[in-house]
């Protein structure tokens, strides 16, 4: 299934970036989802990891989380400059929110895409795989830790999100099918899926 001759007609329908919390699925839904358009994928946080030759988790402890934060930002508009991933689907990470400048990079030259679950899902996606991750250092548990992050972060998703779209109950596949339907019907359809 190739579509990307039906993505042409709005102007954001470039670069499409995937937003929503760790283990909504952007990076397992994103790689699908390039496939299926025949589109480049790029992962943001293996960009960082890539570009900057330490772990995520190495990076927070010798740089901080706002140093993280500006490679974030440095590793959205690289992207976005980049003739090679020209209409790329990126899998962004489940901060890149909390930066103003990427918040405006995103509003105004990508099509944003928002997964969205419920905490149990999220955990349940998690399972085994939080121990290491910096925003889970010192939580009291892992569905508080998501929980906060959330109520912290709707809003800013909100702000940017062009279409939302549930991942709950639906397998990769399902996801990458409402989106790739979304995207073929011009990025006029609502603003969530039914
Ligand atoms: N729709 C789904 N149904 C079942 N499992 C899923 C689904 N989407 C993702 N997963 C699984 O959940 C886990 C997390 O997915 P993934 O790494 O893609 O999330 P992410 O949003 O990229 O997280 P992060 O912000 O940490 O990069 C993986 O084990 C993946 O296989
Ligand atoms: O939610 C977050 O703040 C993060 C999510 C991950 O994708 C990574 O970008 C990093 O661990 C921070
Ligand atoms: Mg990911």
């Amino acid at each position: 299934m190739n579509q990307s001759s039906n993505l042409g007609s709005n102007p954001h329908c470039g670069r499409i970036a995937l937003i929503g919390p760790m283990g909504s699925g952007k990076t397992t839904v994103g790689q699908r989802l390039a496939a299926a358009l025949g589109r480049p994928f790029v992962d943001l946080d293996a960009w960082i990891v890539a570009h900057a030759g330490l772990s995520i988790p190495e990076i927070f402890a010798k740089q901080g989380e706002a140093a993280f934060r500006r490679l974030e930002l440095e590793a959205l508009v690289s992207v976005a400059q980049d003739d090679a991933l020209c209409g790329c689907v990126c899998a962004t990470g489940g901060g890149v929110v909390e930066t103003a400048a990427c918040r405006a990079q995103l509003s105004r030259d990508w099509t944003v895409i928002e997964l969205r679950a419920t905490v149990a899902t999220l955990a349940a996606h998690l399972a085994g795989e939080t121990a290491g991750r910096p925003m889970f250092r010192d939580a009291v548990s892992v569905e508080r830790r998501i929980l906060e992050l959330y109520e912290r972060r709707k809003s800013l998703y909100d702000e940017v999100a062009q279409f939302r779209v549930s991942i709950d109950g639906r397998t990769p596949e399902e996801v990458v099918h409402v989106i790739a339907r979304h995207l073929q019907e011009g990025c006029d359809a609502a603003s969530m899926d039914a």
